[in-house]
Protein backbone atom coordinates (compact mmCIF):
# COMPACT_ATOMS: atom_id res chain seq x y z
CA UNK A 1 0.00 0.00 0.00
CA UNK A 2 0.93 3.62 -0.96
CA UNK A 3 1.52 5.89 2.57
CA UNK A 4 2.60 9.78 3.53
CA UNK A 5 5.49 9.96 5.66
CA UNK A 6 4.32 12.25 8.91
CA UNK A 7 6.96 11.25 11.16
CA UNK A 8 10.79 10.63 10.57
CA UNK A 9 13.06 10.17 13.90
CA UNK A 10 16.25 7.76 13.63
CA UNK A 11 15.58 5.64 11.62
CA UNK A 12 11.09 5.12 12.34
CA UNK A 13 8.66 6.69 10.01
CA UNK A 14 5.09 7.00 11.29
CA UNK A 15 3.31 6.49 7.99
CA UNK A 16 -0.42 7.62 7.19
CA UNK A 17 -1.78 4.68 5.38
CA UNK A 18 -5.73 4.24 3.97
CA UNK A 19 -5.78 1.87 6.90
CA UNK A 20 -4.46 4.33 9.53
CA UNK A 21 -1.05 5.09 10.18
CA UNK A 22 1.32 2.56 10.25
CA UNK A 23 4.95 2.64 11.97
CA UNK A 24 7.79 1.64 9.50
CA UNK A 25 11.62 0.77 9.13
CA UNK A 26 13.02 0.66 5.90
CA UNK A 27 14.08 -2.32 4.06
CA UNK A 28 17.68 -2.47 4.42
CA UNK A 29 17.61 -2.64 0.13
CA UNK A 30 17.18 1.35 0.49
CA UNK A 31 19.74 2.12 2.72
CA UNK A 32 22.01 0.86 0.49
CA UNK A 33 20.67 2.70 -2.41
CA UNK A 34 20.30 6.20 -1.26
CA UNK A 35 22.26 8.23 0.63
CA UNK A 36 22.15 8.62 4.26
CA UNK A 37 20.48 12.16 3.56
CA UNK A 38 18.07 11.31 1.41
CA UNK A 39 16.77 8.60 2.74
CA UNK A 40 12.62 8.54 3.69
CA UNK A 41 11.62 11.96 4.40
CA UNK A 42 7.87 13.90 5.81
CA UNK A 43 6.31 14.23 2.92
CA UNK A 44 7.04 11.27 1.31
CA UNK A 45 5.30 8.67 -0.69
CA UNK A 46 6.48 5.71 -0.39
CA UNK A 47 5.36 2.12 -0.80
CA UNK A 48 4.60 0.08 2.69
CA UNK A 49 4.38 -4.08 3.12
CA UNK A 50 1.92 -4.44 6.17
CA UNK A 51 4.46 -6.98 8.75
CA UNK A 52 2.14 -6.44 11.79
CA UNK A 53 -0.47 -5.07 12.73
CA UNK A 54 0.26 -1.32 12.72
CA UNK A 55 3.53 -1.86 11.62
CA UNK A 56 5.25 -2.23 8.10
CA UNK A 57 8.51 -1.86 6.28
CA UNK A 58 9.11 0.83 3.48
CA UNK A 59 9.47 -0.97 0.26
CA UNK A 60 10.42 2.35 -1.76
CA UNK A 61 10.22 5.78 -2.05
CA UNK A 62 8.29 7.41 -4.89
CA UNK A 63 9.42 10.09 -7.13
CA UNK A 64 9.17 13.60 -5.50
CA UNK A 65 7.07 16.49 -6.94
CA UNK A 66 9.12 18.80 -4.90
CA UNK A 67 11.96 18.72 -1.75
CA UNK A 68 13.01 21.25 0.43
CA UNK A 69 16.78 20.47 -0.01
CA UNK A 70 19.94 22.04 2.20
CA UNK A 71 22.77 22.19 -0.04
CA UNK A 72 26.11 23.17 1.46
CA UNK A 73 29.28 23.56 -0.92
CA UNK A 74 31.43 20.26 -0.79
CA UNK A 75 34.39 20.98 -2.48
CA UNK A 76 34.61 23.28 -5.21
CA UNK A 77 31.56 23.51 -7.32
CA UNK A 78 29.87 20.29 -6.32
CA UNK A 79 27.29 20.72 -3.70
CA UNK A 80 26.01 18.18 -1.70
CA UNK A 81 21.75 18.32 -0.84
CA UNK A 82 20.62 17.52 2.92
CA UNK A 83 16.69 16.85 1.87
CA UNK A 84 14.35 17.94 4.59
CA UNK A 85 10.96 17.47 3.42
CA UNK A 86 9.32 15.53 0.16
CA UNK A 87 6.16 17.67 -1.79
CA UNK A 88 5.60 20.66 -0.34
CA UNK A 89 3.43 22.79 -2.14
CA UNK A 90 4.31 26.23 -0.75
CA UNK A 91 6.79 28.39 1.33
CA UNK A 92 4.96 30.44 3.96
CA UNK A 93 7.16 33.88 3.72
CA UNK A 94 5.97 35.79 7.11
CA UNK A 95 7.04 39.17 7.52
CA UNK A 96 5.34 42.16 9.98
CA UNK A 97 4.57 45.28 8.42
CA UNK A 98 6.18 47.32 11.06
CA UNK A 99 7.52 46.09 14.90
CA UNK A 100 9.97 44.52 13.23
CA UNK A 101 10.35 46.80 10.06
CA UNK A 102 9.83 45.25 7.11
CA UNK A 103 12.81 44.37 5.22
CA UNK A 104 12.60 43.26 1.35
CA UNK A 105 16.37 42.48 1.23
CA UNK A 106 15.49 39.63 3.44
CA UNK A 107 12.18 38.29 2.05
CA UNK A 108 14.38 38.93 -2.06
CA UNK A 109 16.95 35.71 -0.31
CA UNK A 110 13.68 33.74 1.05
CA UNK A 111 12.20 34.12 -2.71
CA UNK A 112 15.63 33.20 -3.97
CA UNK A 113 15.49 29.94 -1.73
CA UNK A 114 11.81 29.26 -2.41
CA UNK A 115 12.94 30.05 -6.40
CA UNK A 116 15.94 26.78 -6.23
CA UNK A 117 13.54 24.85 -4.73
CA UNK A 118 11.04 25.74 -7.15
CA UNK A 119 8.53 25.89 -4.10
CA UNK A 120 5.33 28.48 -4.53
CA UNK A 121 5.67 31.15 -2.34
CA UNK A 122 2.83 32.45 -0.57
CA UNK A 123 3.90 36.74 1.20
CA UNK A 124 2.71 36.58 4.92
CA UNK A 125 2.15 40.83 5.51
CA UNK A 126 1.34 40.50 9.05
CA UNK A 127 0.86 43.37 11.42
CA UNK A 128 -1.30 45.54 9.03
CA UNK A 129 -3.00 46.96 11.79
CA UNK A 130 0.53 48.66 12.97
CA UNK A 131 0.16 50.85 9.60
CA UNK A 132 -3.30 50.75 8.00
CA UNK A 133 -3.82 48.79 4.99
CA UNK A 134 -3.14 50.94 2.40
CA UNK A 135 0.65 51.52 4.04
CA UNK A 136 0.94 47.73 4.09
CA UNK A 137 -0.05 47.69 0.40
CA UNK A 138 2.46 49.86 -1.07
CA UNK A 139 5.15 47.60 1.25
CA UNK A 140 4.28 44.80 -0.67
CA UNK A 141 3.46 46.32 -3.90
CA UNK A 142 6.91 44.79 -5.65
CA UNK A 143 6.14 41.81 -4.93
CA UNK A 144 2.58 42.19 -6.39
CA UNK A 145 3.61 42.90 -9.40
CA UNK A 146 6.32 40.39 -9.76
CA UNK A 147 2.96 38.03 -9.62
CA UNK A 148 3.55 36.87 -5.97
CA UNK A 149 0.35 36.48 -3.84
CA UNK A 150 0.43 38.33 -0.76
CA UNK A 151 -1.94 37.97 2.32
CA UNK A 152 -2.20 40.81 4.28
CA UNK A 153 -3.33 39.75 7.64
CA UNK A 154 -3.32 40.83 11.52
CA UNK A 155 -3.68 38.32 14.58
CA UNK A 156 -5.07 41.29 16.14
CA UNK A 157 -8.33 42.27 14.22
CA UNK A 158 -8.24 39.04 12.76
CA UNK A 159 -7.99 40.58 9.14
CA UNK A 160 -6.85 38.08 6.21
CA UNK A 161 -7.00 35.16 8.41
CA UNK A 162 -9.70 33.69 6.50
CA UNK A 163 -7.85 33.76 3.26
CA UNK A 164 -5.02 32.41 5.33
CA UNK A 165 -7.00 29.18 5.78
CA UNK A 166 -7.72 29.05 2.62
CA UNK A 167 -4.44 28.95 1.32
CA UNK A 168 -3.40 26.26 3.91
CA UNK A 169 -6.10 23.92 3.14
CA UNK A 170 -5.74 20.56 0.94
CA UNK A 171 -1.78 21.68 0.68
CA UNK A 172 1.73 20.85 2.37
CA UNK A 173 3.01 24.25 3.76
CA UNK A 174 6.21 25.19 5.56
CA UNK A 175 6.17 28.38 7.45
CA UNK A 176 8.98 30.63 8.36
CA UNK A 177 10.16 34.26 9.21
CA UNK A 178 12.10 35.64 11.57
CA UNK A 179 11.32 36.41 15.46
CA UNK A 180 8.47 38.49 16.41
CA UNK A 181 6.63 39.06 13.15
CA UNK A 182 3.85 37.56 14.50
CA UNK A 183 4.28 33.47 13.14
CA UNK A 184 2.99 31.82 16.51
CA UNK A 185 -0.23 34.06 16.98
CA UNK A 186 -1.21 33.88 13.55
CA UNK A 187 -1.44 30.26 13.62
CA UNK A 188 -2.87 29.85 17.18
CA UNK A 189 -6.14 31.78 15.79
CA UNK A 190 -6.00 30.03 11.90
CA UNK A 191 -6.13 26.78 15.22
CA UNK A 192 -6.16 26.95 18.51
CA UNK A 193 -2.75 25.77 19.96
CA UNK A 194 -1.00 25.68 16.17
CA UNK A 195 1.06 28.76 17.06
CA UNK A 196 2.31 27.09 19.84
CA UNK A 197 4.30 24.10 17.41
CA UNK A 198 5.01 26.91 15.05
CA UNK A 199 6.64 29.42 17.42
CA UNK A 200 8.66 26.81 20.25
CA UNK A 201 11.22 26.68 18.00
CA UNK A 202 12.50 29.97 17.60
CA UNK A 203 11.81 31.02 20.98
CA UNK A 204 14.07 28.77 22.33
CA UNK A 205 16.43 29.43 19.84
CA UNK A 206 16.31 32.80 21.04
CA UNK A 207 17.26 31.71 24.22
CA UNK A 208 20.08 30.15 22.99
CA UNK A 209 18.84 27.02 24.21
CA UNK A 210 19.87 23.51 22.40
CA UNK A 211 16.22 21.44 21.13
CA UNK A 212 16.50 18.22 19.77
CA UNK A 213 13.45 18.30 17.00
CA UNK A 214 12.17 15.86 15.17
CA UNK A 215 10.69 16.49 11.49
CA UNK A 216 7.00 16.05 11.21
CA UNK A 217 3.83 17.01 9.52
CA UNK A 218 1.56 19.01 11.68
CA UNK A 219 -2.34 18.19 10.23
CA UNK A 220 -4.36 20.60 9.83
CA UNK A 221 -7.89 20.81 11.02
CA UNK A 222 -9.25 22.23 7.90
CA UNK A 223 -11.79 21.65 4.96
CA UNK A 224 -9.91 19.62 3.04
CA UNK A 225 -7.08 18.74 4.77
CA UNK A 226 -3.68 19.79 4.93
CA UNK A 227 -0.10 19.98 6.46
CA UNK A 228 2.45 22.43 8.16
CA UNK A 229 5.80 21.06 7.72
CA UNK A 230 7.92 21.23 10.75
CA UNK A 231 11.49 20.13 10.68
CA UNK A 232 14.69 21.41 12.58
CA UNK A 233 16.53 23.46 9.90
CA UNK A 234 13.63 25.49 8.51
CA UNK A 235 13.93 28.44 10.58
CA UNK A 236 17.64 29.23 8.99
CA UNK A 237 16.26 28.98 6.23
CA UNK A 238 16.85 32.79 5.37
CA UNK A 239 20.48 32.02 5.92
CA UNK A 240 20.78 29.24 3.23
CA UNK A 241 23.42 29.00 1.01
CA UNK A 242 23.27 28.77 -2.59
CA UNK A 243 25.16 28.01 -5.92
CA UNK A 244 25.71 31.93 -7.49
CA UNK A 245 25.00 30.61 -10.72
CA UNK A 246 21.93 29.96 -10.17
CA UNK A 247 21.25 33.47 -8.15
CA UNK A 248 20.22 35.68 -11.73
CA UNK A 249 17.42 32.76 -12.28
CA UNK A 250 15.88 33.39 -8.69
CA UNK A 251 15.07 36.48 -9.66
CA UNK A 252 11.94 36.11 -11.63
CA UNK A 253 12.01 39.37 -13.61
CA UNK A 254 15.65 38.83 -14.77
CA UNK A 255 14.39 35.76 -16.60
CA UNK A 256 13.58 37.28 -20.33
CA UNK A 257 16.84 38.69 -20.44
CA UNK A 258 19.10 35.68 -19.24
CA UNK A 259 20.69 34.41 -22.64
CA UNK A 260 20.65 37.95 -23.94
CA UNK A 261 23.62 39.29 -22.48
CA UNK A 262 27.08 40.24 -24.44
CA UNK A 263 29.10 37.83 -22.78
CA UNK A 264 28.11 34.39 -22.23
CA UNK A 265 29.11 34.17 -18.53
CA UNK A 266 27.69 37.71 -17.73
CA UNK A 267 27.27 37.88 -13.61
CA UNK A 268 25.27 41.47 -14.56
CA UNK A 269 27.44 43.50 -12.39
CA UNK A 270 29.84 45.18 -14.69
CA UNK A 271 30.06 43.18 -17.69
CA UNK A 272 29.40 45.44 -20.97
CA UNK A 273 26.37 44.77 -23.09
CA UNK A 274 24.45 43.32 -20.55
CA UNK A 275 20.68 43.04 -20.95
CA UNK A 276 19.81 42.74 -17.39
CA UNK A 277 21.42 46.17 -16.55
CA UNK A 278 19.65 47.69 -19.94
CA UNK A 279 16.37 46.71 -18.41
CA UNK A 280 17.18 48.38 -14.84
CA UNK A 281 17.83 51.41 -16.78
CA UNK A 282 14.57 51.03 -18.73
CA UNK A 283 12.97 50.60 -15.75
CA UNK A 284 11.27 47.30 -16.08
CA UNK A 285 14.04 46.00 -13.17
CA UNK A 286 13.68 47.72 -10.00
CA UNK A 287 16.77 49.52 -8.35
CA UNK A 288 15.63 47.76 -4.79
CA UNK A 289 15.53 44.15 -6.45
CA UNK A 290 18.20 44.62 -8.37
CA UNK A 291 20.35 45.80 -5.61
CA UNK A 292 19.37 42.62 -3.74
CA UNK A 293 20.93 40.71 -6.70
CA UNK A 294 24.19 42.20 -6.10
CA UNK A 295 24.34 42.23 -2.54
CA UNK A 296 23.30 38.29 -2.44
CA UNK A 297 25.65 38.08 -5.62
CA UNK A 298 28.68 39.18 -3.64
CA UNK A 299 27.66 36.72 -0.89
CA UNK A 300 26.20 39.20 1.41
N1 LIG B 1 -0.15 44.63 16.55
C1 LIG B 1 0.06 43.35 16.26
N2 LIG B 1 0.87 42.61 17.03
C2 LIG B 1 1.06 41.30 16.71
C3 LIG B 1 0.42 40.70 15.60
N3 LIG B 1 0.83 39.41 15.53
C4 LIG B 1 1.67 39.22 16.55
N4 LIG B 1 1.82 40.35 17.27
C5 LIG B 1 2.69 40.56 18.45
O1 LIG B 1 4.03 40.43 18.03
C6 LIG B 1 4.83 39.78 19.03
C7 LIG B 1 5.52 38.58 18.44
O2 LIG B 1 4.56 37.62 18.07
P1 LIG B 1 4.85 36.06 17.98
O3 LIG B 1 3.60 35.41 17.51
O4 LIG B 1 5.47 35.57 19.23
O5 LIG B 1 5.96 36.05 16.84
P2 LIG B 1 6.75 34.82 16.21
O6 LIG B 1 6.97 35.14 14.78
O7 LIG B 1 6.05 33.54 16.49
O8 LIG B 1 8.10 34.90 16.97
P3 LIG B 1 9.09 33.69 17.35
O9 LIG B 1 8.31 32.68 18.14
O10 LIG B 1 10.17 34.34 18.14
O11 LIG B 1 9.58 33.14 16.03
C8 LIG B 1 3.86 39.45 20.16
O12 LIG B 1 3.97 40.46 21.13
C9 LIG B 1 2.51 39.48 19.50
O13 LIG B 1 1.48 39.82 20.39
C10 LIG B 1 -0.44 41.52 14.79
O14 LIG B 1 -1.02 41.09 13.80
N5 LIG B 1 -0.57 42.83 15.17
ZN1 LIG C 1 24.20 40.46 -17.99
Amino acid sequence: MIGRVLRAQSGFFRVETEQGIVMCTLRGRLKKERQSTDLAVIGDLVEVTPTMPGHGVIEAVLPRRTKLARRAPASKGVWKEDVLAANLDQALLVFSCASPEFSPRMLDRYLVLTETSDLDAVIVANKVDLVGEKEARRLFAPYERLEYPVLYTSAVTGLGINALRERLAGRISIVTGRSGVGKSSLFNVVQPGLGLKVGSVSAALNKGRHTTRVAELIPLDLPGGGYLADTPGIRELGLWRFPKDELARCFREFRPYLGECYFAGCTHIHEPDCAVRAALARGEITPERYDSYVRLFEGE
